[in-house]
């Protein structure tokens, strides 16, 4: 996903409302702000393209927005139909002064559209005041307008989007381009939102805003630690990875990621197979060491238990052990059930003095939170802290727009990553890049963003060079990602990475 700015902070809807309050009560002029810099935006999608410019406007201030960007159309020159079904009076203060500012300026307001052919489809429906699934006229305007070929801008969020959770309750705008104003909303970075924002800008509206919890996950988030390697440096000084998993029919998963953890530089990795017919050496990777998986929790600085673990009594027991192992521990998928099933792991979970670092995707969350899926879907933000909250974990809620929320509750959203990586076995990778970074000494609390942000990045990269998103495989992100974290390192220390 592509933002404009790459960084800034996200807030709720009602840190933002907050922050209109005390600005409108300043006398700030918002929206002729908003209104301004979302004409800016759709005099550039205009360039080039002649013919009538479409403004669908809402009956909040959303809909008022949309009014001063036809009046300032029409004053670049350019041709404007507004539509708005509800009257002036029941818009809210600011949005009828709006409205009013276009009718004295000559403008019509219409109560349908016809055709098909516009320059540009302005969508100021709804913005950050969607309480419900869009219904009525407004339902029909967003099926007809999702219909047309015609570039869309969003003002603020793409109509029918939940600001604050990325759900689409009902039909939603599929915009070319959305601005959003004053900050990031998080329902735009994650979830449906990925889908529904197309370019996404951010304009503050000249306003000073605090950092609130949230942040989009960028390279400064775990920069420090982009350093070159000392070159007295041996193997003993990055670490031993350990991946316990891959039960029968499931070896695949642990070598996946043990693969992974080695591509991504941990000193020397060890993988414990609990299938007992599995080889005895990795023949594509020969650097792997095949040893028995209750002998890892001894001999390894960092371990990952979960892929292809199964939920055997063999994989309760390699649980146990693990979850009694000191140094830093990643859980992921089967080891995620195991500790959702199991009243007795629970507690050594959480009693673990070590950092533990849980990586679900949208299904194990709800297992681990005792709900369901579509209620993890609802709110991935709030279901992310609770399960840091819970598991006294760093955790990522994964899927498109993986949510991290540290141990201290710090959270980010990702925004790197495509659907390239809706494929078996990319999870395991991402399993085998954190564990890889822990065993060389990264502290969790930038292991693990460093990892979200780097396994995107790789189907990024391969996705621009045309491998996926059909048929990417997960076999091929970990190197992709190695080139692009010696990359980083590289242009961090001036080449001498
Ligand atoms: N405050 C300011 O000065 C600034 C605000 N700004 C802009 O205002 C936006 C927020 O404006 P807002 O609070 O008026 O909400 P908005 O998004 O227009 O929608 C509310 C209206 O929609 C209705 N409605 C909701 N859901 C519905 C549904 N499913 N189906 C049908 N109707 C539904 C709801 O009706 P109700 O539910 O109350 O009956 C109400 O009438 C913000 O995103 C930004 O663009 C900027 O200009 C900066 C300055
Ligand atoms: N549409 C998507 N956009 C971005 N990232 C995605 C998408 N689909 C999946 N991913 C990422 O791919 C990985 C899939 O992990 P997971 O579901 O555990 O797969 P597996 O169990 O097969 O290894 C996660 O990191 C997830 O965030
Ligand atoms: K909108």
């Amino acid at each position: 996903m592509h933002l404009n700015p790459a960084a800034g902070p996200i807030l709720t809807s009602a840190e933002i409302r907050s922050i209109e309050r005390q600005y409108l009560a300043a006398g700030v002029p918002l929206m002729e702000r908003a209104g301004q810099a979302a004409s800016e935006v759709a005099l550039r999608i205009l360039e080039g393209r002649s013919g009538c410019v479409l403004i669908l406007a809402g009956p909040g201030n959303n809909g008022g927005d949309g009014f001063v960007v036809a009046r300032l159309l029409r004053e670049a020159g350019r041709e404007v139909v507004v539509v708005c079904t509800v009257e002036a009076e029941q818009m809210p203060a600011d949005a009828r002064a709006a409205r009013l500012a276009w009718q004295q300026a000559g403008g019509q307001v219409v109560p349908d559209f016809l055709g098909s052919n516009w320059a540009l489809v302005v969508d100021a429906i709804f913005g950050i005041g969607l309480k419900r699934a869009p219904e009525g006229r407004y339902a029909e305007w967003i099926a007809r307008l999702n219909q047309l070929n015609s570039p869309v801008l969003s003002l603020d969020l793409p109509s029918g989007l939940d600001a604050d959770t990325g759900r689409a309750p009902g039909v939603a705008v599929r915009a070319s381009h959305t601005v959003s104003f004053i900050a990031w909303k998080p329902g735009l970075l994650t979830h449906d939102g990925s889908e529904l924002c197309g370019e996404l800008m951010l304009n503050t509206l000249d306003l000073s805003v605090a950092d609130s919890g949230a942040q989009v996950l960028t390279l400064a988030s775990f920069a420090p630690r982009l350093k070159p390697r000392a070159s007295n440096s041996h193997k003993g000084t990055f670490g031993q990875a350990g991946v316990i998993g891959g039960a029968v029919g499931m070896v695949g998963a642990a070598l996946l990621s043990a693969r992974s953890a080695l591509l991504l530089g941990a000193g020397r990795v060890y993988v414990g197979l609990l299938d007992p017919l599995a080889p005895m050496l990795d023949i594509v990777q020969p650097e792997l060491m095949l040893r028995p998986p209750g002998d890892l929790h001894l001999i390894c600085s960092a371990l990952a238990i979960g892929p292809g673990l199964g939920q055997s009594e063999a994989a309760v027991l390699q649980m146990k052990r693990a979850l009694g192992f000191t140094g830093p521990l990643v859980l992921d998928a089967d080891a995620l059930n195991l500790i959702a099933a199991s009243s007795n792991l629970q507690p050594r979970l959480t009693q673990r003095d070590a950092p533990s670092v849980l990586t679900p995707h949208p299904a194990e969350a709800a297992r681990l939170l005792q709900c369901a899926p579509s209620e993890v879907q609802a709110d991935r933000l709030a279901a992310c802290r609770e399960l840091s909250r819970r598991y006294r974990a760093h955790v990522v809620l994964k899927g498109a727009g993986s949510i991290v929320c540290l141990a201290d509750g710090r959270l980010f959203i990702n925004v790197t990553g495509n659907a390239g990586l809706a494929t078996a076995g990319s999870g395991d990778v991402l399993t085998g890049i954190v564990l890889a970074l822990l065993a060389q000494g990264w502290e969790a609390e930038l292991a693990l963003p460093c990892a979200v942000y780097l396994h995107g990045a790789a189907a990024d990269a391969l996705l621009e060079a045309g491998i996926g998103p059909i048929g990417m495989t997960a076999g091929e992100l970990a190197p992709a990602a190695r080139r692009l974290l010696n990359a980083w390192v590289s242009e961090r220390s001036g080449g001498r990475g």
